[in-house]
């Protein structure tokens, strides 16, 4: 039976109170550990680990030595390659097929990545003409922020913790980080591999717990972090916002989405098929960027809607460890029952099922599991909550469309704005409908091609700011002016 502890200060610790909570495994609801509740104490205990520990051996390391550390750091996760993958893959349910080559190599990358382009970075310089004719330099200085709090999402558990952790880190900020719930395995391990690679304890610490009343309320109002970054759902992060009030301190919010895909029939329509089949079903469907809305120009829907039904009974439902399996369960029978209330729904909407709709019969030994079968739909109303909502399953709405501007109004017609992808072989038309999506992130031809340079983050009630390459930077440091009068 694991156990699952905070990481406080360089050393694994349990609650004081002897708070836990089960974790059970979605491919079978099989209990895979207790997990300690950190209470107020522990979170204290974190957040003055990280405070001190930025005036230690840790606040005293030039960006070099800084950027060596976070390159052992990601090695050492690709040296334990393994056991990262199996706790992922134990937490979340999700095919190592996927996880190995998503999930856990991002998950180093994501050290490696920002210790690079954050060393790189120049710093900002003017000169200024003075009436004496002397001058004045301008010279921009940035220190770290602080102690940051991450809170993080169980989709993509690893992947999205270190792409915080990554970048505080590299501009010399000390962590607090508070997994989801439902995956606090990765991110405990990786306590682990600090202390391996040396870095100075307290610069990571991690306290387990829930959202209200519990370690994600504690840590987000505690008057000694000095910034938030959160990945989750719109609401929750509303309620972090709030948070952040007190004490004006920064946030970078990473919420939910309902993003359109776009097919023009000018496009290829295999490579759109494809393209489509992972942005709607890839981790079983729980990717913030994931399409929930398809838009299909009317000569080619049928067409359309013939593969994507093809390819989605093609789908290998199955364990973990299944060489063959490209699609695993939800991440809980909490966020199933969600998903399936949205089921129902869409059918109450008046949608066609054009396959899936259900659950599927994965036999005795994996039905406790939290499994749904991937879905496609047709027939909805603009205005249908199937259409609206995000539902972060395995699911998609397919519509035809007319022309290019009915379709740009459709996309945009919701109270999100994460993400969109764009299926054309016409470069122009291309362009000039990703300039009108209301949206962070637009992909041309492709989805979740990912790097790691640019900027990631959403409009309207898909987040506020943008982390990524250097524009992590304005968040997760203090940016100085030094006027210097010559
Ligand atoms: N990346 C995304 O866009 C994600 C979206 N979701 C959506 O959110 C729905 C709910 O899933 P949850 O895991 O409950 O997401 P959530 O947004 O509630 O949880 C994300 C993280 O925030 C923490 N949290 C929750 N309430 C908090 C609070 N008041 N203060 C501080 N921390 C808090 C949670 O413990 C977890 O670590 C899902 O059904 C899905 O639709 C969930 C996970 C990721
Ligand atoms: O940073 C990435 O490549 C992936 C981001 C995905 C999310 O933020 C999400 O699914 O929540």
């Amino acid at each position: 039976m694991n156990e699952f502890k905070h990481f406080i200060n360089g050393e694994y610790v349990a609650s004081a109170s002897g708070k836990t909570f089960d974790n059970r495994c979605p491919v079978d609801n099989s209990l895979i550990g207790r997990v300690h509740e950190a209470g107020r104490d522990e979170v204290d205990a974190a957040v003055r680990a990280a405070r001190a520990a930025l005036k230690g051996p840790w606040g005293k390391l030039t960006q070099a030595q800084r950027t060596a550390l976070l390159h052992k750091v990601a090695n050492r996760i690709n040296e334990r390659f393994d056991e990262f993958l199996e706790a992922e893959c134990r937490d979340t349910g999700k095919p190592y097929r996927i996880a190995s080559h998503i999930d856990i190599p991002r998950g180093a990358a994501n050290f490696t990545a920002f210790a690079e382009t954050l060393a790189n970075h120049p710093t900002e310089g003017f000169r200024l003409d003075t009436p004496d004719g002397k001058g004045a330099l301008n010279v921009g200085h940035r220190s770290p922020k602080g102690v940051i709090a991450v809170i993080s999402p169980w989709n993509l558990p690893l992947l999205l913790m270190t792409w915080k952790v990554g970048p505080a880190l590299a501009c010399g900020n000390t962590v607090v980080v508070k997994p989801s719930e439902e995956t606090p395995a990765t991110t405990t391990l990786l306590g682990e591999v600090m202390n391996e690679c040396g870095v100075p304890p307290g610069v990571f610490n991690v306290v387990h717990g829930f959202g209200p009343d519990s370690a994600g309320e504690f840590l987000t109002t505690h008057p000694l972090v000095d910034a938030i970054t959160f990945t989750g759902e719109t609401r929750t992060g509303e309620a972090i916002m709030k948070a952040a009030a007190v004490g004006l301190r920064n946030i970078s919010l990473e919420c939910g989405g309902k993003n359109p895909g776009i097919v023009f029939a000018d496009c290829d329509l295999e490579k759109a098929v494809e393209g489509t089949m992972r942005s709607a079903f890839v981790n079983c469907g729980q990717v913030c960027l994931g399409t929930e809305r398809v838009y299909v120009e009317r000569p080619i829907f049928d067409a359309f809607l013939a593969r994507m039904k093809e390819e989605v009974a093609k789908l290998k439902l199955g364990r973990p460890q299944d060489p063959q399996a490209n699609f695993g369960p939800l991440v809980s029978q909490e966020h199933r029952d969600k998903v399936l209330s949205y089921y129902r729904l869409a059918v109450e909407e008046g949608a066609t099922v054009e396959i899936g709709g259900g659950i599927p019969d994965m036999g005795p030994e994996l039905n406790g599991g939290a499994w749904v079968e991937p879905t496609i739909w047709t027939g909805l109303s603009d205005d249908a909550r199937v259409i609206r909502e995000e539902i972060f399953g395995p699911c998609c709405h397919i519509r035809p469309f007319d022309s290019e501007e009915e379709v740009i109004a459709l996309a945009n017609d919701t109270d999100y704005g994460l993400a969109a992808a764009i299926w054309t072989e016409n470069s122009s038309r291309a362009v000039r409908v990703a300039e009108q999506m209301e949206a962070g992130i637009v992909w041309v031809n492709s989805w979740f091609l990912r790097d790691l340079r640019t900027a990631f983050g959403g409009a309207k009630q898909s987040g506020i700011g943008r982390e990524g390459g250097v524009h992590g930077l304005e968040f997760y440091t203090e940016l100085k002016n030094i006027c210097i009068k010559l």
